[in-house]
């Protein structure tokens, strides 16, 4: 659908009539950035009594009540809220954001109710916005090796799903079935693109939750960032500069988008990388292995994705998080039972055991559970092997790519840059997590617990191939 267009120039009008203010503020084209906030004149603030630089007032925040909202006013959204929304607050701001493309666009030639000041501030939004979902094919490449790459992929699978899914439950509202599925006039890189929008817009609100606010969304990150935002009941939300800072007259404002993510999560939910922030961690996804007969039980009942989680740290030694792992490597002759139990009102419910005890509600702490039994050190080998197999695996991928991959070219130069950061970035945390973890691993098995039970192991199995060659 086309997409329709609101001149930054008209933004100021826009906000007059709408409440907004903005003191000793205004937007602008920066460089590489897209839009943002830059000061009048030279700003500081060596006391709190400043005056906000930007407010917003609370009916025009997109927020689970701001749905609501809409959905009592416009009744063509009431009802695609009812037949394919109301399963998560994002998935609602989607559709909001769906129906704001349909009547902010060119095309548009009525029927689905009238549009509000959400419709034209729409039009101000990036038509590109460089998060991977929304990548080429020969940009998604450049991915290969990296923790994004299974990411990005399991995303769009997502993605797909859920507007197929919308597609379906629009079948019957005639109004939504003609834009989706007749005339396809709304596409799937729609709805990839609205997610863009608001995975790279969307900041979460004190008192709203989840929320996308106009004008605060034209605030660009740094880690050291000059001013943050608060959220008043009353009033709505208002840009504050932060103590102590300044600011030179035509210098950028900027929020801190979150020091502590990581460079792929900068990368995946905003597109840059910044090159300043200390937050080094790569999240892997672990796979159950092939041959475990628990491998179902064990990733229902831990009930969430399992993922290796690898962590920098102060001293330069990386450090490992993975709690499925320690669930991974426990079997049936370890003491580990699944019992399907009977409850009181008729239903079923998978329950799992440890030595005997009921732990399903702590499928998590396998490893403080497993603390003091006479097998731990074997149990933290097994655990150990898992994660330096993954991280093995990865890094074999990441130079792989490293050496002989090739793009196809065509590649925006800002996405290859970005793409390079990443690939860096990851190498080198992988690379030093592996070594700390080959250490633990020749310490393990020079354990006196661990030789005597790999000596019986042995043993067993030699006894095992003897009797195998006489059969
Ligand atoms: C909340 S919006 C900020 C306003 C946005 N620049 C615009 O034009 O509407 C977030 C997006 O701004 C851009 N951005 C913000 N901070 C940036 C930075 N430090 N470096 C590069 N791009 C940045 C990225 O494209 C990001 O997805």
């Amino acid at each position: 659908m086309r997409r329709g267009q609101f001149p930054l120039s008209n933004l100021p009008a826009w906000c007059v009539f709408n409440n907004i203010t903005f003191t000793g503020v205004s937007t602008a084209d920066i460089e590489g950035r897209g839009f943002g906030l830059i000061a009048d004149d030279a700003l500081s603030n060596e006391n709190d009594e400043q005056p906000a630089l930007l407010t917003i007032p609370k009916e025009l925040i997109l927020s689970a009540v701001g749905v609501e909202e809409y959905a009592k006013e416009n009744k063509d959204f009431r009802q695609l809220l009812d037949v394919a929304g109301r399963q998560s607050l994002r998935g609602d701001i989607l559709l909001f954001l769906l129906t704001q493309l349909v009547l902010s666009s060119p095309d548009y030639d009525g029927g689905h109710g009238a549009g509000t000041a959400w419709t034209q501030y729409f039009k101000l939004l990036p038509k590109e916005v460089p998060v991977p979902t929304v990548w080429t094919e020969s940009e998604l490449s450049l991915l290969t090796g990296t923790s994004l790459e299974s990411a990005v992929s399991a995303k769009l699978n997502a993605l797909e799903r859920e507007f197929s899914r919308i597609r379906d439950a629009t079948r019957d509202l005639s109004r939504w079935a003609e834009l989706i599925e007749t005339n396809e006039t709304i596409t799937l890189s729609d709805w990839i693109w609205l997610d863009a929008l608001y995975r790279s817009r969307s900041l979460a609100l004190p008192q709203s939750g989840e929320s996308m606010v106009p004008c605060l969304d034209l605030v660009n990150h740094s880690s050291s960032a000059t001013a943050y935002y608060e959220e008043n009941s009353d009033d709505g939300v208002a840009l504050l500069l932060r103590k102590g800072a300044s600011v030179l007259k035509q210098e950028e404002l900027t929020i801190d988008y979150g020091h502590e993510k990581s460079a792929a999560e900068m990368l995946f939910s905003y597109g840059f990388i910044d090159s300043t922030s200390t937050a080094k961690s790569v999240v892997l996804p672990v796979e159950p292995m092939d041959d475990d007969p628990l491998a179902k039980a064990k990733l229902y009942t831990f009930g969430s994705a399992p993922v290796l989680r690898i962590i920098d740290s102060d001293t330069g030694v990386p450090q490992w998080d993975a709690p499925f792992v320690h669930l991974l490597c426990l079997n049936d002759e370890d003491g580990l039972h699944f019992k399907v139990l009977q409850e009181t009102d008729g239903s079923q419910s998978l329950k799992m055991f440890w030595q005997d005890a009921d732990i399903t509600a702590k499928a998590g702490n396998m490893e403080t559970l497993t603390q003091g039994h006479e097998l731990c050190q074997i149990f933290r080998l097994r655990a150990v092997s898992v994660v330096l197999e993954t991280i093995q695996q990865q890094l074999e991928a990441l130079i792989a790519y490293d050496e002989g991959g090739t793009s196809i070219g065509g590649e925006r130069p800002y996405i290859r840059q970005a793409a390079v950061q990443l690939r860096v970035l990851e190498k080198d945390l992988l690379e030093r997590a592996l070594q700390v973890l080959e250490q633990e691993k020749v310490q393990l098995l020079e354990d006196k617990a661990v030789m005597a039970y790999l000596a019986a192991m042995n043993a067993t199995q030699q006894d095992d191939d003897n009797d195998e060659d006489f059969a």
